[in-house]
C-alpha cells in the first residue's frame, strides 16, 4: 500500500471501532476449541447484541420452523462457529452504521453493505457452501475500507464517491487518486482488528477480476458486491448488464438462477430490516430488469461494432496521413518536387538497379540562367513563382519513370532510370523548348523568358566510367557548369 496512505491509517484516531465483545469473539473464533458456555456468557453480557444474534440466527436460511430464543439455543441449533460469525456480523454492522459521515452517502453505503451480506449468504447456500453465514459477514464487511478512506481523506474521498456512477467506477477513481482501493484499506483494517485471514483475504480480493478458475469463496464475495449494485445503482438495468457480462465470463448462474437469487434476497430483506432497523426494498421487477439489461447489452454490442468500424476507419486514416507525412518529408516545400536528401537516396537506388540489371541511367543537372536578376528586378516572390513553374516544366517534360528534385537554390536534378544519353538529351531539348515558348508572367505587362544550363551524365553498365551514384551526379553537375561557362541556355553531355 502507498506509504502515505498507510501512515494516515496508522495515525487515524477516528477509524470505525468494534465493541469490546467483538474482540473477544474474534479471539475465540481463531481457536478451534472454543467453549460454548463461555461464548454464550460473553455475548449475553451485551443484551442488545445477544438479541440481534438470536434474530439473525432465526433469519438464517434453511433454519427450519423452530424459533431460536437464546444465544445458547443458537449455539445448539446452528453451532458455535456460526453463532460467533453472526455476533461479529452485528458488531461490524453496528461499527459501520455508527460511523455516520457526511462526505459520502452513508445510507447508500449501509444499504449496499447489508444487501451484500444477505447476498453473500444466499449465494453461498446456492453454491453449496457449508457455512453460509461466514459469507453474510464477508459480504457485509467487504467495503469497510470505504469508511477508512472517508476518515483519512474525507474531502477528496467525498468528491470521488459522489462523482462515481457505480461501484466499479469508484474503485477506478480510488486507484487513480490514491494508487490503492478500498478493498486494500478494508483488508488492512480487518487485519488490524485481528480478524481471521479468511475474511481479510476475501475482502482484499473483492475487486479482483473474475473467471471460472477464481476460488469459489472469492466468487461469492465478488458477486455479492455486483448483485448488490442492483439495489443501489441509479439505473439497475445497467448494473444488471454488468452482472450478466461478468457472469458470462465464469458461467456461474443461468438467467433463471439470477432471478431466483434476487427473489430470495427480496424475501429475506423484511426480516433483516427489522433486525437492523433499516428499510431496504427491492426497487425493480427482476424479469423486467433482465429484459432491459439484455436489450442494453444488445445495443452496446451494436455500438461496439459501430465503434470498431470507426476505429478501423480512423486507423486507416491515420495510416494514410502517416503516408502523407512520409511523402511530405521527401518533398521540397516550395516546388513540391523531391528534396536533395531524397534525390540522393533515389540516385543510389537507381544506380544499384542499373548495375544489377545492366540498363543505362542518366542524370541531368539544370540551373536557371541569371536567376539572381529575376529576384533583383521583380522581387523574391516572382523568383519563387519562376522556381515553381520551372519545376513543373521539368516534371511535365521528363514524364513517368523519372524523378525530379531540387538540389538547392535554382539548381534542379532529374534522375532518369533506364535512359541512355540520347533520350536524356531529347528531354533536355523538350525542356528548353517549353521554357522558350512559355516565358514567365511576372506581372500583367511583363513576360520574362527563362532559360537553363543543363549537364547530362549517363551510366552505362560495363563501361566503367562511374563507380557510384555520387560520382555520376558529380559528373552531371560539372557538365552543367561547363554549359554555363560556354554561354548558358544549352545542354551538354558529359565526356570523360
Ligand atoms: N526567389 C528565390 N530565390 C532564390 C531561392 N534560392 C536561391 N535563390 C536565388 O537564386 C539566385 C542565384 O544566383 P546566382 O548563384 O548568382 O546565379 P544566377 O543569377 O542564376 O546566375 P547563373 O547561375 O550564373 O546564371 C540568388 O539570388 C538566390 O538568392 C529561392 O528559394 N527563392
Amino acid at each position: 500500500m502507498d506509504p502515505v496512505i498507510l501512515e494516515k491509517l496508522e495515525n487515524c484516531q477516528s477509524l470505525p471501532s468494534l465493541p469490546a465483545v467483538a474482540y473477544q469473539v474474534i479471539e475465540h473464533a481463531k481457536c478451534n476449541d472454543s467453549d460454548s458456555a463461555l461464548i454464550a456468557s460473553i455475548l449475553e453480557k451485551d443484551p442488545a447484541l445477544a438479541a440481534k444474534v438470536v434474530a439473525l440466527s432465526n433469519s438464517a436460511a434453511n433454519m427450519g420452523a423452530m424459533t431460536i430464543n437464546s444465544v445458547k439455543d443458537a449455539i445448539t441449533r446452528i453451532g458455535l462457529d456460526m453463532t460467533m460469525t453472526l455476533a461479529l456480523s452485528f458488531s461490524f454492522a453496528k461499527a459501520m452504521y455508527d460511523k455516520q459521515i457526511n462526505t459520502m452517502d452513508h445510507q447508500l453505503f449501509w444499504r449496499r453493505a447489508l444487501v451484500s451480506g444477505v447476498l453473500g449468504r444466499v449465494l453461498a447456500s446456492k453454491m453449496g457452501q457449508v457455512k453460509p453465514e461466514r459469507f453474510f459477514l464477508a459480504g457485509l464487511i467487504q467495503d469497510i475500507g470505504m469508511l477508512a478512506f472517508n476518515e483519512i481523506e474525507a474531502e477528496r474521498y467525498g468528491v470521488l464517491f459522489h462523482s462515481a456512477k457505480e461501484h466499479s467506477e469508484l474503485v477506478k477513481f480510488e486507484q487513480k487518486e490514491f494508487s490503492t482501493d478500498h478493498a486494500k484499506l478494508g483488508a488492512w483494517l480487518l487485519a488490524n482488528w485481528g480478524m481471521p485471514d479468511f475474511y481479510v483475504n476475501l475482502v482484499r480480493n473483492s475487486h479482483n477480476a473474475i473467471n471460472k478458475d477464481t476460488h469459489i469463496d472469492e466468487q461469492i464475495v465478488i458477486f455479492s458486491g455486483d448483485f448488490a449494485e442492483l439495489w443501489v445503482h441509479k439505473e439497475p438495468s445497467l448494473a444488471m448488464g454488468h452482472l450478466i457480462k461478468k457472469n458470462n465470463k465464469c458461467r456461474l448462474f443461468s438467467t433463471k438462477e439470477i432471478s431466483a437469487i434476487v427473489d430470495e434476497v427480496s424475501s429475506q430483506l423484511p426480516v433483516l430490516n427489522e433486525i437492523f432497523a433499516t428499510d431496504v426494498k427491492t426497487p425493480f421487477s427482476i424479469s423486467r430488469l433482465i429484459e432491459d439489461a439484455k436489450q442494453i447489452l444488445v445495443d452496446r454490442n451494436m455500438k461496439l461494432i459501430g465503434d470498431l468500424d470507426k476505429a478501423r476507419k480512423d486507423a486507416s486514416e491515420t495510416k494514410a496521413s502517416e503516408e502523407q507525412l512520409k511523402e511530405q518529408l521527401k518533398k521540397d516545400i516550395l516546388t513540391n518536387v523531391f528534396n536533395r536528401a531524397y534525390i540522393e537516396i533515389i540516385s543510389d537506388r537507381a544506380f544499384r538497379h542499373s548495375s544489377d540489371n545492366s540498363c543505362p541511367l542518366s542524370v541531368m543537372f539544370l540551373d536557371i540562367d541569371h536567376f539572381k536578376q529575376v529576384n533583383d528586378r521583380y522581387g523574391h516572390q516572382s523568383g519563387d513563382i519562376a522556381l515553381k513553374q520551372f519545376a513543373k516544366t521539368l516534371v511535365k517534360a521528363s514524364g513517368k519513370g523519372c524523378y525530379v528534385g531540387r538540389y538547392g537554390g535554382e539548381e534542379f536534378v532529374i534522375i532518369m532510370p533506364g535512359m541512355a544519353a540520347d533520350r536524356a538529351m531529347a528531354i533536355a531539348t523538350k525542356i528548353r523548348n517549353i521554357l522558350r515558348k512559355n516565358p514567365l508572367q511576372v506581372s500583367q505587362s511583363v513576360k520574362l523568358p527563362i532559360s537553363a544550363s543543363i549537364g547530362i551524365a549517363t551510366f552505362t553498365p560495363g563501361q566503367h566510367e562511374f563507380s557510384s551514384a555520387e560520382h555520376l551526379m558529380d559528373a552531371a553537375d560539372k557538365t552543367m557548369y561547363q554549359a554555363k561557362k560556354s554561354g548558358r541556355d544549352r545542354a551538354l553531355i558529359f565526356k570523360a
